[in-house]
């Protein structure tokens, strides 16, 4: 069965675009990400770096990952966790849930420090 591999370029139905690197030996990668959007109103959007693992295609054929993304333009960082799944014609998609935590300036105001995400296609 066709390998479901991380490495290239994905996009999402948002716009966004996310360029993932060769995976290691211990299923490490890295990349960048360049979202279409944001919610921090005054900051202009660029590319940000990526880091995650993902179980080895060596042993799984549609494996699982996690990657963190530590936004440049933010002070915020989004965690998305997820499976890679290849259809019969070898098409793949990543479908992942993501959480976005932005900084807040106190203890009090951690309520509204977390958005969350279900489901959303990078491919
Ligand atoms: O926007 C970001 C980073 C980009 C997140 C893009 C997401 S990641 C999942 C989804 N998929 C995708 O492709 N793009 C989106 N941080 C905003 C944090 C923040 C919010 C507020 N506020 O809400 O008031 C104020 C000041 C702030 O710094």
């Amino acid at each position: 069965s066709p390998q479901c591999n991380l490495a290239g370029t994905w996009v999402n139905d948002l716009g966004s675009k996310m360029v993932i690197g060769t995976t290691n030996e211990d299923g490490q990668f890295s990349g960048s990400y360049l979202t279409a959007v944001s919610a921090a109103t005054d900051a202009a959007i660029r590319e940000s770096p990526l880091h995650g693992r993902q179980h080895h295609t060596n042993r799984r054929a549609q494996p699982t990952f996690g990657m963190t993304v530590i936004w440049s333009f933010s002070d915020s960082t989004t965690v998305f966790v997820g499976q890679c799944f290849v259809d019969e014609k070898g098409e793949e998609t990543l479908e992942t849930t993501w959480l976005l935590r932005e900084e807040v300036a106190t203890h009090a105001d951690d309520w509204k420090a977390n958005r969350i995400q279900l489901l959303t296609n990078l491919r």
